[in-house]
Parts: C-alpha cells; structure tokens; sequence
C-alpha cells in the first residue's frame, strides 16, 4: 500500500535539547501505525509537527492524499486538519463546561450552520445537525458511555474525559488520525473496545497513527510500529519484533530504573 504520510529526516530542537534527530517514519495509506518510546523520547514533539503545531528545523513532512502530495509541514494546524488530519491530544482538550453531546456537535469542521448565509435557511443546518447527532449516539453507543450524553464534561472521570477526547476527533470528516495516549487511564475492557473500533473504522478506509504507553493492549491491534528513544528512531518493525527487540527492552528498562 502506498504511504499516505511520510516524515522525512525531521529534527526539532528545543533550545539545547534535540526532541526529534533525523527522525523518518511512514505511514501507509489505510495503515494502524503505532508510535512507542519512554517518556520524552519525542512522541508528542512529532505529532506536534505533523499536525502543524510545531514546525520541525529540518526535515519535511508529506501527505499523499488521493493522487495528490503536498509538503504540510510549516502548515498551520488549522490547515493540516482542513486536509483531513486530525489530532487528539494527550490532555483532552473539551469543553469542560459543556456537556458531552454539545462537545461532539462542535468538532466537525464547515458545519452549514455556521456560514452566515447557509444559516438562513434552518433546514439546510437543522438536517446536517440530526446526522452529526446520529454519528455522535452511536459512537457514545459503542463506548457504552451514551448515559453520560447531557453530562457536562467538567462532571466526567479523567479516563471518560479521556475517551470523550477520542470520540470527538472520530467526530470529524478525517481519513488520517493521529491519537496521542487514546487507552491512558482508561480500563481494560474499554481500552480493547477503543482499539477494536479503531480497526473497524481503519477497514472502512481509514488511517491511524498511535502513539500510546499501554503498549500490551496497543499491540494487539496495530500493523507497524515504530520506536522513539532520545529523540531518534530506536527501533521498527512488526509488533512481535518490536516487543522482543533488546535495544526496545533496554530502552524502557532505562526509563523505569531512572
Ligand atoms: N515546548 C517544549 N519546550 C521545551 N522542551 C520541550 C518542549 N516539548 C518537548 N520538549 C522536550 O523534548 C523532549 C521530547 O518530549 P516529548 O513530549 O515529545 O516526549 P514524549 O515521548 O511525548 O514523552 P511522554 O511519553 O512523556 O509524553 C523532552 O526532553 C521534552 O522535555
């Protein structure tokens, strides 16, 4: 399957530290890819630039879209989701006085709501609204978190505030998604449940790169994996590889003993 992202020779520094050296990776198109390595290995850095929070000091980032490939790095986040890449973040980032059903209705980006001439007319709005809430239900549904629909989010658990921050980016009209921690602080079953879905919706056409620490779950359900140690990549492979890889081993043994 041909690449649908490709990070090129990334580096990011930070003053004197180096979060990201000569960093490549792909990501095949309609691919589970997943992104491990110790705490401040530079995961987060590089979802950073992918999705144009960060721009990298060297490097390029390319997306492939269709026939079509565009350089997206030094674009703004606005403009790599206006693409079709979306990022959920590690802290979700929700509307903590909303409830949870009003939080999923805001992702989508272009409602017809919101252009000021589209909005005259309610009907046009009033039919796109009553199907963003049909996807929103349902995907509450498959969490088993649909009783929490009118919750304000500020009443939630973290590791429901956790999953709400996944839904909402599965929300958007995205091909590529970029989930950072998705499974952090969130229980066994609904962890399995989470990633499962992620499959589903990855045989249905869509494409996903993970970054995440419960790497026993993860695992299970990604095709590739790569490994970030210091800001360089450690380590890729299939998942079984990965795992029984010393140099993998020895890195998270570092971290734990540090
Ligand atoms: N905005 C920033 N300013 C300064 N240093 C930063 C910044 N962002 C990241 N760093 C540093 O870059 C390195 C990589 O951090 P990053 O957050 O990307 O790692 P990570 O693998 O996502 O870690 P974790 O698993 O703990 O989330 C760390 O040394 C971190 O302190």
């Amino acid at each position: 399957m041909a690449n649908i992202l490709e990070v090129d020779n990334v580096t990011k520094t930070f003053g004197g530290i180096v979060a990201l050296q000569d960093v490549s990776i792909s990501v095949p198109e309609r691919g589970v890819v997943g992104l491990i390595g110790p705490n401040g290995s530079g995961k987060t850095t590089l979802f950073n630039v992918v999705s144009g929070f960060y721009v990298p000091d060297k490097g390029e980032v390319w997306y492939h879209n269709g026939g079509n490939s565009e350089r997206i790095d030094g674009l703004n986040p606005n403009e790599v989701f206006a693409k079709g890449i979306v990022r959920t973040f590690q802290i979700p980032r929700l509307f903590k006085s909303l409830t949870v059903l009003e939080n999923l209705l805001l992702t989508p980006f272009g409602q017809k709501g919101e252009h000021p001439l589209k909005a005259i007319n309610p009907e046009t709005w009033q039919e796109e609204e009553k199907a963003l809430a049909k996807k929103a239900i349902e995907l509450l549904n498959r969490f088993g978190l649909l009783e929490y629909a009118n919750v304000r989010v500020s009443e939630l658990s973290g590791a429901h505030m956790k999953l709400i921050e996944t839904i909402r980016g599965l929300m958007t009209p995205a091909r590529v998604f970029l989930l950072d921690e998705p499974a952090a602080g969130v229980e066994a079953t609904a962890a399995h449940n989470l990633f499962r879905l992620v499959r589903e919706l990855n045989a249905n056409g869509y494409t996903f790169l993970i970054v995440e620490h419960r790497i026993e779950v993860m695992m299970q359900y990604v095709d590739y994996v790569y490994v970030l140690h210091n800001g360089q990549l450690l380590a890729e492979g299939k998942p079984d590889e990965v795992v029984s890889d010393k140099r993998v081993i020895e890195a998270y043994l570092g971290d734990a003993n540090a």
